[in-house]
């Protein structure tokens, strides 16, 4: 793995110790260089304004990379200190995860949208374009980072020097190696108590600017043309409500000017450039953008057809070639949103059209049931990834919705007779599962798992991924004290809550990262939950023949404990066909409690509240289960 790093080997710890302000050293004050970069200076915020002829910045002085990293290994916290340094942003003590623009990734400390900023910087007397992409580091959101890599030339491979590399660092790490990026290693956390930053062999002396700017010239200058006709790829997207589509371009050819024709490669339509600009970090309108730069552009697009992710952009009666673009993101878990009243259908629908602009990966289908109304099937690249993508229905546009069970998609080969030949379905909807009687096979993805772990935890590490039905492939020692797993894993094992018990039963040591690996034979049932003999739709889930009574069991012990007493009693059974195969009941109220029970429901008001049958269930309820269902 380390013989290609060594091509940019010799890097920034320097600039890593100044990471948290801490560290082993003074962090040099804003405005002045420390000893060890005797050339480099940093602009002022007033200089800042005369830069914007983008002209001034020739291909050979311009470095493209992204920022990647394990989770939490500080990739953000990095960005922040480069702009920083750069004088793109004051330095003052608020300066934390400046990227990280969304609520949501406010909120939960992590990101989960890749980031653009343009830096400007002069170093041993020529003034250098530093575009940097700031990626998020959850196996998730890892279609945020392959995207960034197009726009790219190096990577800035970020590892926590306390943990060491880590199972998204050995991906990020293939990613840009097949990407052909040079890789230039950054160790960081080096103030930490158990920080080993020796056991990575690099000189302390390097200076990362220095690194970027001139050591790794010829390998980092974008190969493109100016003077050839506009090629331009949209890596990314984002949604503004009055602008339309602000789409994030990389120029691989000519010029692009506000007020040019452009025509779009997929849709073939025609528009005028109503805008463009760099992203410093904010929207910072340019005349022009050259190729080897990365901006923005803003030219009337106003829905999702129209801005594709991966699409070329070129002058209207100048056609191209157009760019490889990328593989559409490979949804893994499938789950139903509806409306929590249909009264707010068309509501939640634009909300939905607008957030996928913003997040080109998850897939949108309509859907209908006949409990829950009319709503979608939507694709989400993990169970984070869809978490956050409800929660930013929530926090931006003020959404409440039904979630239904994550499921994984299967596949059923219809059993064939004289007449029909092998036919296979893919099955997104649990309630759309074929019955046995009508299947010859049933088919679940698989994944092929990489856990990080030091030795101490293997046999309990072997032990979990046993118990969720997984295979070993391979297992070898990367290092004196730590262990390299890897495990054919069904999908749906792993899906909603493997990587927190990882976590747990390793002490938060372990790390887990994981690839497609095709399908592989199964024995799947469903089951439903039924409340007083009604199903809950919420909850019907396709399960491992083997697993489905513990399953059952749980769900219903689980939705015991969320359900509020009523004036019946409630029987909440877990159901494969016409079989019972596991039960609970929540008692009526007693008597002398009923009056006072009964107040107090009428002081709660009209909480929303589903009804299945004659059971009113509080719509957290079913959340609360979801997300225990397959821990068991
Ligand atoms: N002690 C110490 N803490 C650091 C350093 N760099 C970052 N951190 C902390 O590590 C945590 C994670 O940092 P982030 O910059 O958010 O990490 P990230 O890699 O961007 O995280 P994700 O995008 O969620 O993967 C934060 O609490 C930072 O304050 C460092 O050099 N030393």
């Amino acid at each position: 793995m380390w013989t290609l790093v060594s091509r940019g080997w010799g890097c920034a710890r320097t600039l890593a110790r100044w990471a948290t302000g801490a560290a082993l050293g003074p962090a040099p004050s804003f405005g002045a260089a420390p000893e060890s970069w005797p050339t480099c200076r940093l602009y002022s915020s007033a200089e800042f304004k005369e830069k914007l002829d983008m002209s001034r910045f020739p291909v050979e002085n311009i470095r493209n990379f992204s920022i990647v990293a394990h989770v939490d290994h500080g990739k953000s916290t990095l960005a922040d200190r480069l702009l920083e340094l750069t004088g793109t942003i004051d330095k003052t003590k608020n300066n934390k995860q400046v990227l990280d623009k969304l609520q949501v990734e406010r909120e939960r400390g992590i990101t989960v949208k890749a980031q653009t900023a343009s830096l400007f910087h002069n170093c041993e007397g020529k003034q250098y374009l530093l575009n940097l992409i700031d990626t998020p580091g959850h196996v998730d959101f890892s279609y945020e980072v392959s995207r960034s890599l197009s726009a790219c030339q190096g990577v800035l491979l970020v590892v926590d020097a306390n943990e060491g590399i880590q199972a998204q660092t050995v991906a990020n790490f293939f990613l840009a190696f097949e990407a052909q990026l040079s890789v230039i290693p950054v160790i960081n956390k080096i103030d930490l108590k158990n920080a080993d930053p020796e056991m990575f062999d690099i000189p302390s002396d390097e200076c990362l600017f220095r690194l970027l700017c001139i050591r790794l010239s010829q390998e980092l200058n974008p190969k493109v043309h100016r003077k050839n006709p506009l090629r331009a790829l949209v890596f990314d997207s984002t949604f503004d409500q009055y602008r339309g589509v602000i789409a994030n371009v990389a120029l691989f050819d000519g010029v692009v000017s506000k007020g040019d024709k452009i025509v779009s490669a997929h849709t073939q339509k025609t528009y005028e450039v109503n805008e463009v600009g760099v992203l410093n970090p904010n929207e910072q309108p340019t005349h022009k953008l050259y190729a080897g730069q990365v901006g923005y552009l803003i030219a009337g697009m106003k829905n999702v057809t129209e801005a594709q992710i991966g699409d070329t952009l070129y002058l209207h009666k100048q056609p191209v070639e157009p760019l490889p673009g990328f593989k559409s993101a490979k949804p893994m878990v499938f789950a139903g949103m509806y409306p929590v009243d249909q009264s707010e259908y068309n509501n939640l629908k634009s909300a939905i059209e607008k957030l996928t602009l913003n997040d080109s990966s998850v897939t949108v289908h309509r859907d209908s049931s006949l409990a829950l109304g009319a709503g979608w099937r939507l694709g989400f690249l993990g169970l984070l990834h869809m978490e956050v993508f409800n929660q930013r229905l929530e926090l931006e546009y003020n959404a409440s919705v039904i979630l239904t069970t994550p499921t994984v998609p299967y596949k059923a080969v219809l059993s064939s007779s004289k007449l029909i030949k092998r036919k296979e379905i893919t099955i997104i909807n649990p309630a759309q599962f074929p019955d046995k009687s009508k299947v010859t096979e049933y088919l679940e993805p698989v994944v092929l798992g990489t856990i990080i772990t030091p030795d101490e935890y293997t046999g309990k590490i072997m032990m979990l991924c046993e118990a969720r039905r997984a295979v070993q492939k391979n297992m070898i020692f990367i290092d004196q004290n730590r262990v390299m797993l890897k495990y054919l894993f069904p999908l749906n094992e792993i899906v909603v809550d493997f990587y927190d018990s990882l976590k747990s039963l390793s002490s938060g040591y372990a790390s887990f990262d994981y690839e497609d690996a095709g399908y592989q034979t199964a024995e799947l049932v469903k089951m439903d939950i039924l409340l007083n003999g009604n199903n809950v739709e919420e909850l019907v889930t396709v399960v491992h023949k083997d697993k489905a009574h513990s399953i059952g069991k749980a769900i219903c012990e689980r939705l015991k404990d969320s359900l509020p007493r009523q004036l019946f009693e409630i029987a909440i059974q877990a159901a494969i066909g016409s079989k019972i195969i596991a039960r609970e009941t929540v008692k009526a109220y007693r008597k002398n409690v009923l009056a006072k029970c009964l107040l107090k429901r009428q002081a709660e008001g009209k909480k929303k509240l589903r009804k299945i049958g004659n059971v009113e269930v509080p719509k957290d309820a079913f959340i609360k289960v979801l997300k225990t269902q397959s821990s068991k």
